[in-house]
């Protein structure tokens, strides 16, 4: 594989917000979740990881949210080493997270309010707020509880959350696994458009391939546990991207096969 090469590549293009060097994981169950890890997410791009169920994706990104400890290996954060908590990192999960006895305004200013305090959320945070609300579709809900929305308006306000934390760097573990196709495709717009306004640092996670090659700058392959990075691949696309028009292009549907290709070698070996 030609990981170091692309990995360099990469390094020279970007500096490095997020750097991985042989990172192992074992649960106290014994069962060692990820071995010999290393990975680069440069300043401002947008990295997806793909791999088999199991293979330890979720352990990456919860040792560089610092909510998990780094055993062995290296993981840095702009140099430092990762702390729950950080204000320079925000994380998405799957599950929305929503406070259910906040409205859709508190519960969008709620990682302010935690960060710096609920005096800081002024008419500025809120107006910010609002805004926010309104770009993810949401306009008109801000005094809605959560119990009142679908799942799709749900983790519409977590990914309004994320981004009012003004964080550099975004931890994304599969936060529209559970949507419909039409919102999903939706709320992946909405964070390419937020992204490509403020350049944050992402490292996403997900199972769809055409999710993956939608967002991502670059697409890194997980292996069967214990994971570790097999291939890594460059998307070609430029931005601003449509996914019909992608859709149509054959470029488009190899790149799709050639990760299908390496994803299945490493999920017949998970079986
Ligand atoms: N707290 C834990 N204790 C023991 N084993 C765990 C724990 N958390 C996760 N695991 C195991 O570690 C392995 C990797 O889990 P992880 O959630 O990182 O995988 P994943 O690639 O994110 O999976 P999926 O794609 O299905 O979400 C799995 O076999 C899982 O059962």
């Amino acid at each position: 594989m030609r990981v170091g090469s692309h990995q360099e590549e990469a390094n020279s293009r970007h500096e490095a917000h997020v750097c991985i060097r042989d990172l192992e994981h074992r649960f106290p169950s014994g069962l060692t979740a990820v071995n010999d890890v290393s990975l680069n997410v440069g300043v401002g791009e947008l990295v997806v990881i793909v791999g088999p169920s199991g293979c330890g994706k979720t352990t990456i990104l919860n040792v560089v949210a610092g909510l998990l400890p780094i055993q062995k290996g290296d993981v840095l954060i702009k140099g430092s080493v990762p702390l729950a908590g950080r204000k320079d990192t925000a994380y998405m999960f799957a599950q929305d997270a929503l406070l259910p006895w906040r409205t859709v305004m508190e519960n969008v200013v709620f990682g302010v309010e935690v960060r710096v305090g609920k005096s800081s959320i002024d008419s500025k945070t809120r107006d910010k707020a609002r805004t926010i609300i309104a770009n993810v579709g949401l306009k008109g809900f801000e005094d809605a509880y959560p119990r009142q929305l679908s799942h799709g308006m749900r983790q519409r306000v977590a990914l309004a959350r994320t981004f009012m934390m003004d964080s550099p760097l975004l931890l994304m573990d599969e936060p529209f696994g559970a949507l419909d196709a039409h919102t999903k495709l939706t709320l992946e717009q909405e964070l390419l458009r937020l992204w490509e306004q403020s350049r944050r640092t992402v490292l996403f996670i997900t199972h769809d391939l055409a999710e993956a090659i939608f967002l991502a700058d670059r697409i890194l392959v997980c292996s069967a546990r214990p994971g570790h990075i097999v291939s890594e691949i460059e998307v070609p696309f430029p931005r601003p991207r449509d996914l019909n028009a992608l859709q149509q292009c054959e470029e488009y549907h190899r790149l799709y096969q050639r990760i299908w290709v390496d994803l299945s070698k490493e999920m017949v070996k998970q079986v």
